[in-house]
Parts: C-alpha cells; sequence; structure tokens
C-alpha cells in the first residue's frame, strides 16, 4: 500500500533504548506522529492507558484480532501487542508521518504491507549495559528481566532484516542517527514522488 505520508518503524530488544530514543524524535519533529498500539500487558511505572499503550484484556484483544483491526499483532515476552488500523491509516493517507515502535515480527508484517515503510533497529552498545539499563529502568522484576535478556539474544539477530541498524551508546550521538534517518529517508521519498509526477505529467499519465 502507497501513503503520501511516510512510515518508519523503530524496534529494539528491551532496554536498548528505543521508548526513549522515539520520545525525543517526537518533541524534535512536529511532522512525525506516534503510533499508539494496543497491549494486553499490565501498565508499569507512570504509563497512561492511551499515551503509552491502550491497555486492553486478552478477551478484547482476540475480538479486534477477529474482527481484522490490527495490521500486525504478536506475542512477545508473554503479552501480546498489535497496531491498529485505525491509529494509523487516515493519519498516513492524509499526509502525516507516522512512527511505530513494535518488535522485529511486527516490522517485518508492515514491511510486507507498506515496502515503503523504512524499518530502523536500535542495539545496546553490549549485553552487559542492556542488562544494566533494565536494571536502572527499575520497572521490571527481576524474572521478567531475564525473560527479556533471554529474547533479545534472538531478536538481535534480526537487526540484518531492517533497513538501518543504530548503536544506542552515546544517548545524543543514538537520537542524532535516528533524526538524520528519518529526515533522509523523508527527502528521498519527496523527489521520488516529485519525480513520479513530473513523469507522469510528462507522458500525460492520469
Ligand atoms: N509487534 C508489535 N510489537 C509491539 C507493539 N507495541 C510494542 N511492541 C513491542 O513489544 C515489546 C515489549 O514492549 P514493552 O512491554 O513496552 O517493553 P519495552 O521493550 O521494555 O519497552 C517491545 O519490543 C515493543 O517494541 C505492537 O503494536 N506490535
Ligand atoms: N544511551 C543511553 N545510555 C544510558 N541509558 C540509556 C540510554 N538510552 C536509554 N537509556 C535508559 O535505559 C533504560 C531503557 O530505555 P527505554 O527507552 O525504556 O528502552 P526500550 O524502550 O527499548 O525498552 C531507560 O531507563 C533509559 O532512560
Amino acid at each position: 500500500m502507497e501513503t503520501p505520508g511516510n512510515l518508519f518503524v523503530v524496534a529494539a530488544p528491551s532496554g536498548a533504548g528505543k521508548s526513549s530514543l522515539v520520545k525525543a524524535l517526537l518533541e524534535l519533529d512536529s511532522h512525525l506522529g506516534v503510533s499508539v498500539s494496543h497491549t494486553t500487558r499490565a501498565p508499569r511505572g507512570q504509563e497512561q492507558d492511551g499515551r503509552e499503550y491502550h491497555f486492553v484484556t486478552p478477551e478484547a484483544f482476540q475480538a479486534m484480532v477477529d474482527r481484522g483491526e490490527f495490521f500486525e499483532w504478536a506475542e512477545v515476552h508473554g503479552r501480546r501487542y498489535g497496531t491498529s488500523r485505525v491509529g494509523i491509516e487516515a493519519r498516513l493517507m492524509a499526509g502525516e508521518d507516522v512512527i511505530l515502535e513494535i518488535d522485529w515480527q511486527g516490522a517485518l508484517q508492515i514491511k510486507q504491507i507498506f515496502p515503503h515503510a523504512v524499518l530502523i533497529f536500535i542495539l545496546p552498545p553490549s549485553w552487559q549495559e542492556l542488562e544494566q539499563r533494565l536494571k536502572r529502568r527499575g520497572e521490571d522484576q527481576p524474572e521478567v528481566i531475564a525473560l527479556r535478556m533471554a529474547n533479545a539474544r534472538t531478536e538481535v539477530a534480526q537487526a540484518r532484516h531492517f533497513d538501518f541498524v543504530i548503536i544506542n551508546s552515546l544517548f545524543e550521538t543514538a537520537l542524532f542517527d535516528l533524526k538524520t534517518v528519518v529526515h533522509s529517508q523523508r527527502l528521498k521519498y519527496a523527489a521520488q514522488r516529485r519525480a513520479k509526477s513530473q513523469v507522469f505529467a510528462a507522458l500525460d499519465i492520469s
């Protein structure tokens, strides 16, 4: 599906820094909107329903799956997460750029539907730093951290399917890298759309 708005997907192992980077980017880039996913996991810390996630019961999530209301959904760390069509389709068609913060399984599903989607994978600088960040964040129980660290080893292997990989070592550097990828891809697709409309006009194609 081709859309006037650009679609960016950011994935990373838990604790790599994707939420922090996307939040910081949204404060810098007023042309970018974020998609709020649905999840069956319980809210963490200061999370609010409708802000970080739409927190729903497993039954409500399954009903949405049955009604085909998700562009994509996946089971991640034993909970379900999904991107609703309502959340992004109208905004993309209206020309807004949208950023999804989803796991690698969802990213590959989105790429199937939106071939122009820009897939960006965030990597931690080391396993030790990843574990430190999860512990310092202080939002997950030790057994949850252990599960997420175990899953991270599978997740990082998927980086090779992504268009861009950013190492989140120094936060400001990673934010600059993310901002640069978004801006460069936005310019690339704008130039492609201009060229296409010029050719269509020259060949009198409607
Ligand atoms: N496929 C998919 N994954 C999602 C979605 N929303 C969040 N996720 C991913 O689910 C995983 C767990 O997210 P979360 O519980 O917030 O933990 P975090 O990774 O520590 O922030 C992360 O990899 C998220 O990117 C979604 O709508 N679809
Ligand atoms: N470059 C960085 N250096 C040090 N700490 C970081 C960096 N990026 C993020 N963090 C911290 O690491 C923890 C995990 O970041 P978060 O954005 O929640 O990761 P994710 O959304 O990928 O799970 C948070 O406490 C965050 O403040």
